[in-house]
């Protein structure tokens, strides 16, 4: 039985959108999809004017995390952090590296490898880390899980800033209240339905 059917969605440039619906209508499928993750049995998706995944062009521009991240053994907080900077061509101080652990109240555990955070810290570097590197789109699947409400304010506010400086966003929320703050625009997955 198919997924997604007769589902219609363009995110303009420059703006963010936020899929809402019930568990199991789709939302992550649709965000696989979009990533080049999972291709379609029919349809046709373009990103950045391209087909999706297909190219390293493609992973320079968008940064997703619709894939649950997995981490380099032995390497700290700040490593995967600088690791991520000098793949994308960034010098680590000049991206701030220091700063953005900052921001995600992961200062502390700079120093710690990720899988002795907890959930909701390593929520906070996954996200950390798609932030800090440049990115066009950014697709995100339920960014709000696991953080708490403070958590949750400053990421929203981070969203809204990246929106701000010309970005593009996708993303998937059960939280209407914490999308708003980002400045995405909310649909239902149903009204996509053509
Ligand atoms: N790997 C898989 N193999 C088979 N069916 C799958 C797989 N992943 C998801 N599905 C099915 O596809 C449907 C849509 O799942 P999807 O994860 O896209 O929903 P969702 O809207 O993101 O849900 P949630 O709000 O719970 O995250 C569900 O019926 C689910 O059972």
């Amino acid at each position: 039985m198919p997924v997604l059917a007769g589902v219609a969605l363009t995110v303009p440039a420059g703006t963010g959108v936020c899929v809402t619906g019930e568990n199991g209508i789709g939302k992550s499928t649709l965000l696989r999809c979009v990533s080049g993750l999972q291709r379609p049995d029919g349809g046709r998706i373009r990103v950045l004017g391209a087909a999706p995944g297909g190219s390293p062009g493609f992973w320079a521009a968008v940064a997703t995390t619709v894939e649950p991240p997995t981490w380099y053994p032995g390497l700290t907080t700040r490593e995967h952090a600088e690791l991520v900077c000098r793949a994308h061509g960034q010098d680590p101080d000049d991206a701030g590296v220091d700063e953005a652990l900052e921001r995600f109240g992961l200062s502390g555990h700079a120093d710690a490898i990720p899988p002795s955070l907890s959930s909701g810290q390593k929520q906070r570097l996954t996200l950390a880390l798609v932030l800090l590197r440049p990115s066009t789109l950014l697709i995100l699947d339920e960014p709000e899980q696991r953080l708490d409400s403070d958590g949750r304010a400053a990421v929203a506010g981070m969203l809204a800033e990246y929106l701000a400086t010309g970005g593009s966003l996708l993303m998937a929320s059960h939280d209407e209240r914490f999308a708003e703050a980002s400045g995405a625009a909310l649909t239902t997955m149903a009204s996509l339905v053509r």
